[in-house]
């Protein structure tokens, strides 16, 4: 069987298992700490405008929904930003973007040194997004649905008047469930497919994405977003893995029964988010294309990172709403 791009991610049967996240500390208003302190005896990290900062790569899917619901939520003043380069080298996510190479803040130039502060024997992959206590240098929490999930709920105090409420409570049961199936079929899906390593795990992570891809798009025809009317944290996970999916997983990940432009509903649909504010203007579709075709090697040995396609068509009209 081929190697595999992450070894030890991967099943006797030639499919990606990814790894469990190892940080799972949560911010939050019920921690019983005093402000500046660290987690209680339960994880719960204090609440505090400015003194956690999100560590995101352009590039990644999981990243960019922390992204996307931090600025929906208004709480780009309160938890600060840094950026990755899209292209890792062989330690990992750097700070080559900033100058001289240093997170500004936290002082590091890779995000392993955060990792490791927090967990010297950590050995599992470095990954984005991470959040990161600029008072210690550890990581809170690398356990991507739980943070945005909290930004939402925990982060509360902080929200900008008028904000979206998108993990609405009467919603949450149909929501999760919902959620759980786009994150098994769609956003970790296509990585299934892109990842595999015999034909049989690739058939299946196909089939069943656009098994799923097919499912949401009947539910979309009939109304504006995932839940109905108004926009949740559902739509932000659809949208990171459209937005990426004919820039990347179409060809690198051969997730190829039709590009996104070619299911109309859903294309209609990635557009309007896209334009809506918070969404477009965090997509960065240059490093997205250069973060897969030139860090898989098992993949892309060749690290040659296509000119295409045409990104024109997300700006035009959508006719939805
Ligand atoms: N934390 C999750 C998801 C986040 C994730 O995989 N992020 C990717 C970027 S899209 C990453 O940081 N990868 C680092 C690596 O592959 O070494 C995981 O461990 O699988």
């Amino acid at each position: 069987m081929a190697r595999a791009q992450f070894s030890a991610e991967n099943s006797g049967g030639g499919a990606f298992v990814r790894q469990p996240n190892r940080f799972t500390g949560r911010v939050t208003p019920h921690s019983t700490s005093p402000e500046g302190g660290g987690p209680d005896d339960q994880g719960r990290w204090p609440l505090e405008a400015g003194r956690y900062r999100l560590i995101w790569c352009r590039a990644c899917p999981w990243a960019h929904r922390a992204r996307i619901v931090r600025g929906l939520l208004g709480l780009d003043e309160v938890i600060s930003l840094g950026t990755v380069d899209p292209i890792r080298d062989e330690r990992g996510w750097r700070f080559s973007l900033d100058q001289d190479g240093f997170d500004p803040v936290l002082g590091i130039g890779y995000l392993s040194d955060a990792y490791l502060a927090t967990d010297p024997d950590y050995t599992g992959r470095v990954t984005v997004p991470a959040l990161v206590d600029t008072l210690t240098g550890r990581v809170v929490t690398n356990d991507y649905p739980q943070l945005t999930l909290d930004l939402s709920t925990e982060w509360r105090r902080f929200h900008k008047p008028g904000a979206p409420d998108l993990y609405p409570v009467e919603l949450r049961p149909e929501m999760d469930a919902l959620m759980a199936e786009i994150h098994r079929d769609v956003n970790n899906g296509v990585y299934r497919c892109g990842f595999a390593t015999s034909q049989e795990a690739y058939d299946e992570a196909y089939t069943a994405l656009f098994a799923r891809l097919d499912v949401l798009s009947g539910r979309l025809s009939g109304r504006r977003y995932l839940m109905g009317e108004r926009i949740t944290e559902a739509d932000v996970r659809l949208f990171t893995t459209l937005v990426r999916f004919d820039v990347a997983y179409h060809g690198h990940f051969k997730c190829n029964r039709q590009k996104l432009t070619e299911m109309p509903v859903l294309w209609a649909y990635a557009r309007d988010l896209f334009q809506t504010p918070g969404f477009g203007e965090t997509v960065d579709f240059d490093h997205i294309k250069r973060h897969y075709y030139a860090t898989h090697e098992m993949i892309n040995p060749t690290r040659i990172v296509p000119l295409g396609p045409d990104l024109s068509g997300w700006t035009t009209p959508h006719g939805r709403g």
